[in-house]
């Protein structure tokens, strides 16, 4: 259960969420795109009431969940080529070959999902995100399964979207990522903000994650 949240998150501005297994991030998330609805209060989006339903919401919208969501039998480009033509992105192409470089997935445009490896999964999960318009990214965890170089690629990522005016809701268990990425830190506990401001102030070893921030 989630006890009332109050948050507001401006373009180009992003906002960390961390806490413990079970504290809430994931149904932050959820509620916040629109995929699961509060019981009271209410979430909107550019001045209306989110819903994932409206085309309006899926067309500005990124989410990148939890789980890995793929086709078995398109390779990596075709993803990328299905999510981009589907969100209207003419001339693909080029921006798909560099997100695909930037993600270090040019070596594997041509594999199934099931020839990659979790953490490249994970990269073509991002790269989706990657390739079609959006104001708001939403990210779950994302740095799961990534190396440290790749999670570094993600924090640098991220400061690109938002430099780039997307508003961006990291959940992440890495507060070194919520520390390079983001401009504010919420802690979850029990549903319940327990901490918010800077990460660098709330993510200290005497803050409420300790000794894992
Ligand atoms: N579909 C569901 N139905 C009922 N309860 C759920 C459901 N999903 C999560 N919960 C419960 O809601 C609470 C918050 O879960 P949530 O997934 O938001 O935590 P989290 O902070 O994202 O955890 P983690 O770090 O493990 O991903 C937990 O007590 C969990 O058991």
């Amino acid at each position: 259960m989630l006890h009332p949240i109050d948050l507001t998150l401006d373009a180009g501005e992003c906002v960390a969420v961390l806490g413990h297994n079970g504290s809430g991030k994931s149904t932050l998330l959820r509620i916040a795109a629109g995929r699961d609805t509060p019981t009271t209060g209410q979430v909107e989006f550019d001045g209306a009431p989110m819903d994932e339903n409206d085309p309006r919401v899926r067309a500005r919208v990124a989410v990148v969940g939890d789980t890995a969501a793929c086709y078995p039998d398109l390779t990596v480009r075709e993803h990328l080529r299905l999510v981009a033509t589907a969100h209207g992105v003419a001339d693909a192409g080029e921006w798909i070959d560099h997100v695909l470089a930037d993600r270090r997935l040019d070596g594997h445009a041509d594999a199934v999902p099931s020839a990659l490896s979790s953490g490249q999964l994970q990269s073509l999960l991002l790269a989706c995100a990657l390739v079609r318009p959006r104001d708001l990214l939403l990210l779950d965890e994302p740095e799961q399964r990534l190396d440290p170089d790749a999670r570094r690629r993600l924090a640098d990522l991220i400061a690109a979207e938002t430099a780039d005016g997307v508003g961006v809701l990291l959940v992440t268990h890495h507060a070194e990522l919520a520390r390079r990425a983001a401009g504010r830190a919420l802690v979850l506990r029990d549903g319940q903000v327990v901490a918010d401001g800077a990460p660098d102030d709330v993510l200290t070893a005497d803050g409420p994650l300790g000794g894992e921030a």
